[in-house]
């Protein structure tokens, strides 16, 4: 059972593996030379103990000062290639790495673009973030470490035997013994270690977790005066990871030492019994004993690589899993596989659900219960239809199927009687402008977020957009008016500012069909009027969908839209839903009471 696991975690890693290579298509060679470096470098390697026996042997030993001056230059010629090569060497592996990890970068930003908002919600954007910085980071070192030196280490371990074994046979078996006792060491050490390391990453994934949630709410900490809290809260994620990381690195920091002491043992060894050799006449020379002692410091090498390169494998390939994660996912919303071919500037804009049920998928890709049931509804070009409901009863799901941020699963929304799967996402998106519920803007200045979605547009279709949305009174205060910075995410202006730039942007894409998902939450009633009386003078022809929370964002719609729990429970205009439905007259009790026993009527 537990060897069923390791084989398929092998040959996991061994497939991981062989597809990161596949990110070096078109550059095999370099590996190849890289080899062939590697090769020179363990050659040379290997070589100067040999030739420094031959030097003592029949150089030194024999005073012949020619011959020891001839061999001298050879060692000095082999550690001159030995060192070219590992610097040569030590390039591709930088070039490999940083040609990896700018690779996958690339890839994953790309592939992410293409996600729906549905992969979104599964794999969170922080955790995105890590994927596209850590996670990459861990598989680039990984790389260098291969490239640098996990190569050599096999050849140095079969060379040195082959050599001993050629040159001091005697000797052979304090190097098995060495190698035996090594290797136990480090089989040891990986079953110790590895899952320790494991564990260690987790609680850095928990510091992580924990430090991102309080910095993100480091103001509400502050204003709830709950310092305290977190930092205990923080001090048991730091504590967890200290005791997890005290391990693991207690046991690194005792191989090394471990190693040599061993290394030590075997060099001693090699003295005594070779030097016995030597003095009894085997036919084994000093020479022979102090080249098979140098022999047992490069055996080292190999394990020693092994021990410090694999832990870095480990962790790349759990990384390496993360980011083909990513690659791999395959967009909830679909590209149609015939579209049909629409001019935008001839659709009229009418809006139909039919029969649409909708729920949000989980992580297996199934509907997770329904959050939308049975939606049918018509909304005629140029009309203003406003959603009103509680908290969660379903109206920015429901809105988020006309762009298709969101698929339906069950029943279809069409755009003048053509099923929005059946318009390409681009030009379905060019039809539509959507202000989302959450204002985002990015750094730049304001003119820059204002033709975010169409930077060609005139400076007079930008203008017309921020006057609107009620920008330009704001804007008018800022000495470098519509050049203006705008600080990361917008945080140089106020929460009503935002939604103002953020309706400014929606408009200034000149949809067919507008949504504004509660997007006036945060301006007063009076800002609020004025920019639904511009929008509906700039956006005549356009449809209009608001979702609301509040009765006065919606109150002047065509026709309101009142959901409850994912069902429409009433359709009517204002006065038509005071008359006739207890929700809707209760709602307005709630928020604008006083006005319904003055008579009701607020229109
Ligand atoms: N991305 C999501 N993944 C899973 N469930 C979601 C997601 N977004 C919303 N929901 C769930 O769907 C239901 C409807 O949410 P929705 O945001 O459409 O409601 P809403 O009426 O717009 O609420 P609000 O007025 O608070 O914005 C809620 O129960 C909510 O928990």
């Amino acid at each position: 059972m537990v060897s069923d696991d390791l084989t398929r975690a092998g040959l996991m890693t061994i497939s991981n593996f062989k597809r990161l290579y596949q990110v070096f298509h078109g550059y095999e060679r370099w590996f190849l030379f890289s080899i062939l470096l590697n090769i020179a470098v363990a050659g040379g390697t290997l070589a100067i103990p040999a030739l420094s026996a031959d030097l003592i042997n029949n150089g030194i030993m024999a005073g012949d000062f020619s011959y020891s001056l001839d061999v001298g230059v050879l060692m000095l010629l082999a550690a001159v290639i030995a060192g070219a090569c590992q610097i040569a060497n030590a390039g591709i592996a930088v070039w490999a790495s940083e040609y990896s990890s700018h690779s996958l970068r690339t890839r994953e930003f790309e592939k992410i673009q293409t996600l729906s908002f549905g992969n979104i919600d599964k794999f969170r954007s922080s955790d995105l973030l890590v994927r596209l910085t850590t996670d990459v980071q861990n598989v680039k070192i990984a790389i260098q470490q291969s490239v640098m030196n996990l190569m050599q280490a096999p050849l140095l371990l079969i060379g040195t035997i082959i050599i001993m074994a050629a040159m001091a046979p005697a000797l052979v078996w304090i190097m098995v013994v060495l190698l035996v006792l090594l290797t136990i060491i480090l089989v040891l050490y990986f079953v110790i270690v590895e899952p320790a390391f494991t564990r260690k990453q987790s609680e850095i994934d928990g510091v992580n977790k924990a430090l991102r949630e309080t910095l993100t709410g480091i103001r509400v900490v502050k204003a709830f005066v709950r310092q305290e809290y977190e930092i205990n809260k923080f001090g048991q994620a730091a504590d967890n990871l200290k005791r997890a990381a005290m391990r693991p690195q207690m046991i690194m920091s005792y191989l090394m030492p471990t190693v040599f002491a061993i290394a030590l043992l075997g060099f001693g060894a090699v003295y005594y019994f070779g030097g016995e050799q030597v003095l009894a006449g085997t036919g084994l020379m000093i020479g022979d004993v102090t080249s098979a002692a140098q022999y047992i410091l490069i055996l080292m090498m190999p394990l020693l690589i092994i021990a410090i390169v694999l832990p870095f494998i480990t962790q790349a390939n759990a990384s390496l899993k993360r980011i083909f994660e990513v690659l791999d996912a395959v967009p909830e919303v679909q590209e149609p596989k015939d579209p049909v071919t629409i001019n935008v500037d001839q659709v009229k804009g009418r809006v139909e659900f039919e029969n649409v049920s909708f729920g949000y998928r989980n992580a297996e890709g199934v509907p997770d219960g329904e959050v939308l049931t049975g939606i049918n509804l018509v909304a005629q070009p140029g009309e203003t239809i406003g959603f009103l409901g509680a908290t969660g009863c379903g109206k920015s799901s429901l809105v988020s199927l006309i762009p298709r941020f969101y698929d339906v699963t069950g029943g279809r929304v069409t755009i003048d009687g053509v099923d929005v799967r059946s318009i390409s996402l681009e030009t379905l998106r060019n039809m539509v402008s959507v202000c989302l519920q959450e204002s985002v803007l990015f750094s730049g200045t304001i003119n820059e977020n204002i033709r975010f979605g169409k930077p060609s547009m005139t400076d007079d279709a930008m203008m017309e957009a921020a006057r609107s949305a009620d920008v330009d009174g704001f804007v008018q205060n800022i000495p470098e008016q519509y050049d203006g910075r705008v600080a990361r995410r917008g945080s140089n202006f106020s929460g009503g500012q935002k939604q103002r730039l953020s309706i400014a942007r929606a408009l200034a894409q000149k949809p067919k069909i507008l949504i504004l998902d509660d997007s006036t939450s945060a301006c007063d009633v009076a800002t609020e009027a004025r920019i639904q009386d511009a929008i509906t003078d700039m956006m005549e022809g356009t449809t209009k969908f608001i979702v609301a929370q509040r009765i006065s964002s919606v109150i002047t719609a065509d026709r309101i839209v009142l959901l409850s729990q994912g069902v429409i429970e009433a359709t009517g205009t204002h006065t038509e839903l005071l008359a006739s439905s207890p929700l809707y007259q209760e709602i307005y009790e709630s928020q604008l009471g006083s006005g319904l026993q003055s008579g009701g009527n607020a229109s």
